[in-house]
């Protein structure tokens, strides 16, 4: 069977289709479709997020899907980024960050960074949603994953993406980008989210394991 991994983001996609790689399924990416419609997130939870992207996407391909919103949420700014995570460097909140000659990820780092200078509490933790949604069957599955940490004072790394150069996991002395990707996917977030879909979908025989 196939299932259509919606994410517009190249780090997630392979990080999923890496811890569910021991699925019978074959997995799509948007970048198999014919055209790409685009997703409004505009919800005020990483569930609603997800829930839209998983209906949205699923309902226009005719295709199961697997979507996911996730993101950062840091305890000295009130849970920012939370939901803005993809877009931080653009928000009001804390200011913007408009250097074009960084990419997304480094803008938000920096603007990160930047306000929790002279900050002692580091504390945060990612956070992911994934939604499993088939509209033929109308089965809807959904799962979420935490991976506590804090944020370093600077970058280092050049594994994973996004906040993992400043991300480190709890009971780690390294950044999520300096470890390897199979550490970092049975630690993340997205890891656990993903194996318990992973456990769900198998116990209700939507797919099975070995290829
Ligand atoms: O493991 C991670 N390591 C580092 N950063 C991460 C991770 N997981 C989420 N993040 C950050 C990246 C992005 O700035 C935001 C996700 O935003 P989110 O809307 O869910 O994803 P996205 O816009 O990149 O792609 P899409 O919505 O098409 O799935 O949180
Ligand atoms: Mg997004």
């Amino acid at each position: 069977m196939k299932i259509l991994v919606a994410t517009t983001n190249e780090g997630k996609l392979r990080e999923i289709k890496s811890i569910l790689s021991d699925l019978d399924v074959e997995l799509l990416s948007l970048k198999d479709m014919d055209n790409i419609i685009d997703v409004e997130e505009d919800r005020k939870t990483f569930l609603e997020n997800a829930i839209k992207k998983a209906t949205q996407y699923a309902n226009f391909y005719k295709l199961p899907v697997i979507a996911e919103d996730s993101g950062l949420e840091v305890d000295a700014l009130e849970g920012y980024p939370g939901v803005y995570s993809a877009r931080f460097y653009s928000i009001d909140y804390g200011g913007k960050v408009e250097d074009e000659s960084l990419s997304k990820d480094e803008k938000n780092n920096l603007k990160l960074l930047k306000l929790l200078e002279g900050k002692q509490n580091r504390k945060g933790r990612y956070k992911t949603v994934v939604v499993y949604y088939d509209p033929e069957k109308a089965v809807g599955i959904w799962t979420e994953g935490v991976c506590e940490g804090e944020i370093g004072k600077k970058p280092e790394g050049s594994g994973g993406f996004g906040y993992d150069p400043i991300f480190i996991p709890e009971g780690y002395d390294k950044t999520m980008a300096q470890l390897p990707p199979e550490e970092k996917n049975k630690i993340s977030h997205r890891g656990k989210a993903l194996n318990k879909l992973k456990e769900l979908l198998i116990k209700i025989g939507v797919v099975k394991v070995g290829n």
